[in-house]
């Protein structure tokens, strides 16, 4: 890596180049410091705003820490309290003796501690693996690599076969699945009440998915240049840190970074982002992050993040916390899109997206796909158009990223859910039934169409921010229509106008002919009832050969996106 060293002081320092080269080394970022470098490379230098906060101020504030021996009625009340005011606290009587967690430190340590070849055996971006070990997770996407190597362990039902799990690290790693289990289900229990909700509420739905990173911040010789875990809120549902002495770790409380300090003994909680969701917003998660470790000695954390169980079933705030006076604050939305969507941020938007230097891939604070979507109010919806010169007849808005046609929108004042029908009770309207109920009629909207009703189900009720602004303006803005057949160089000029200032254009001249057109357009309203498989494959002939098909997904390099370097 001592390359990357050197490029620190050139002018063409090429970032991308320099990550793979740093990823190929599979070296991590402790192979870096063995290797006795002074200076961090370029790579894991942080943006100047993320820098110039990094110097934190005197601190009053305190992270509770709860007494978890103490009366159940008393500790409902502090873990409520905690997860509303702070998103975090420490637990301490927990249950599992110091012996244990000194073990489990010691097991992560050494893993890291082992010659560099041993390790490289397991680095990886395959996420599908049981076993994993890597540098930044995201170090594909983010602004900056962060000054932390990670281990990462599929535990629960998915814990990978004992023989693959590292020897030096199997024993604790089995026993701290067991009480990671235990203690889960205990606090799912605390969180549970601490909501007014039954005690088995969350453990229901989010026990047996869980997954276990032991990260390691070796000493970074310039700590104010880089961090050891970038900004972010976790995306699960709820989060258990075992932390040593060393500390780093701070949370986002009020607009002020606070530190967590480490206790001996004790066990950090935090509540993640589908937990906030669930609750409605009644517990939080809070951003944090890690800071690269001054010490000569480096820093091991254990963390074990518990997600929900079935990535299949609908989650949302849960329908006991809604009320008139306290109406949903997110959208239903399936685990599996909520990570796919997530994702796609990632991609969509580049580096950054992903809160630079974590140890998975994080996400901004509640993805979008979830969070109410509110139009900015100086937006303008524009027609497109159908051209004269082809044939494009569809009645198409503008707003084709709206998240709705994966996630239904769940807000909707009184008065519209009382003129919805059909898949209704309207005082005890069961969203999450309905929506179920409509998926397994296997209708579709057609089939609502054709039972004859006249007034839509409630489920399909978008919330007032987008029914106010459905309305057109008298507009001026015509979205362009090119004409692939001119001059290239019109055409490319044409193109790149229309990309940077709409984002989306129609083709004239194309080169599918119009009797393609329509027959594809007449096989898609006929089916299923006549010939399911002809139109489709020829369509597909075409569409592979020219690109004039829907969407276009890039393919995953080695984990990740990077923005062309020439843009
Ligand atoms: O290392 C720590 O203390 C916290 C780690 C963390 O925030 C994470 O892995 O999500
Ligand atoms: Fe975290």
């Amino acid at each position: 890596m001592a390359t990357a060293v050197n490029v620190s002081g050139e002018k063409h320092y090429d970032r991308a180049a320099e990550i793979k080269r740093f990823d190929e080394s599979k070296m991590g970022v402790k192979g870096l410091v063995d290797s006795g470098l002074t200076t961090i490379p370029p790579i894991f230098i942080h943006p100047t705003d993320t820098l110039s906060d990094l110097k934190t101020k005197p601190q009053s504030v305190v992270v509770p820490t709860i007494d978890l021996s103490g009366p159940r009625s008393t500790v409902v009340e502090q873990v409520a309290a905690a997860s509303r005011t702070f998103g975090f606290f420490q637990i301490v009587n927990h249950g599992v003796p110091v012996q244990v967690l000194d073990r489990m430190m010691g097991s992560i340590r050494a893993f890291h501690e082992q010659p560099t070849d041993v390790k490289t055996k397991l680095y990886t971006r395959d996420l599908e693996s049981g076993v994993i070990f890597l540098s930044n997770f995201d170090l594909f996407h983010s602004k900056a690599a962060s000054w932390r190597d990670t281990l990462q362990i599929k535990l629960g039902r998915r814990l990978p076969k004992l023989e693959d799990i590292p020897e030096v690290i199997r024993d604790e790693v089995v026993q701290w699945n067991l009480y990671s289990e235990t203690l889960g289900e205990q606090l799912m229990g605390l969180l549970s009440e601490g909501l007014g909700l039954d005690m088995d509420r969350l453990k229901n739905t989010c026990l047996d998915a869980k997954l276990m990173v032991g990260n390691y911040y070796p000493h970074c010789p310039q700590p104010d240049l880089t961090v050891g875990i970038a900004s972010h809120s976790d995306p699960g549902v709820l989060t258990l840190v075992l932390q040593d002495h060393i500390g780093g770790l701070q949370i986002k409380h009020k607009g002020e970074w606070v530190d967590v300090k480490p206790v001996h003994g004790a066990l950090v909680i935090n509540i993640a982002d589908i937990l906030q969701i669930l609750s409605n917003d009644e517990y939080i998660s809070v951003e944090h992050r890690v800071l690269a470790n001054p010490s000569k000695e480096a820093r091991v954390s254990v963390a074990v993040f518990f997600n929900p169980s079935a990535r299949e079933a609908l989650h949302g705030p849960f329908s006991e916390l809604i009320s008139p006076e306290k109406p949903p604050r997110y959208r239903q939305f399936a685990h599996h899109d909520y990570m796919t969507r997530s994702q796609a941020l990632v991609t969509a938007f580049g580096p950054g997206t992903a809160d630079a230097g974590n140890s998975r891939i994080r996400l901004p604070l509640i993805p979008s796909l979830v969070a109410p979507v509110i139009a900015p109010a100086d937006s303008l919806y524009v027609t497109i158009e159908a051209t004269t010169t082809e044939h494009v007849d569809s009645q198409e808005r503008v707003d084709e990223h709206d998240n709705s046609r994966k996630v239904f929108v769940i807000q909707g004042n009184k008065e519209e859910k009382k003129t919805a029908t059909t898949l209704k009770d309207e005082n005890h309207y069961d969203r999450a039934v309905e929506v179920k109920r409509f998926d397994e009629s296997k209708l579709g909207v057609k089939g609502l169409v054709g039972s004859g009703l006249t007034t839509i189900p409630s489920i399909f009720i978008h919330p007032p921010e987008t029914l106010s602004d459905l309305k057109p303006k008298p507009k001026s803005v015509v979205i362009p229509a090119i004409n692939l057949s001119g001059r290239r160089l019109t055409v490319v000029k044409q193109v790149v106008a229309a990309s940077r200032t709409f984002g989306i254009f129609q083709i004239v001249n194309h080169g599918v002919s119009v009797q393609v057109l329509d027959r594809m357009m007449g096989s898609m309203s006929s089916w299923p009832m006549s010939r399911p498989n002809s139109i489709p494959v020829r369509w597909k002939a075409v569409s592979d050969s020219f690109p004039t098909s829907t969407c276009f997904t890039p393919k995953p390099l080695a984990g990740g996106f990077l923005p062309t370097p020439s843009i």
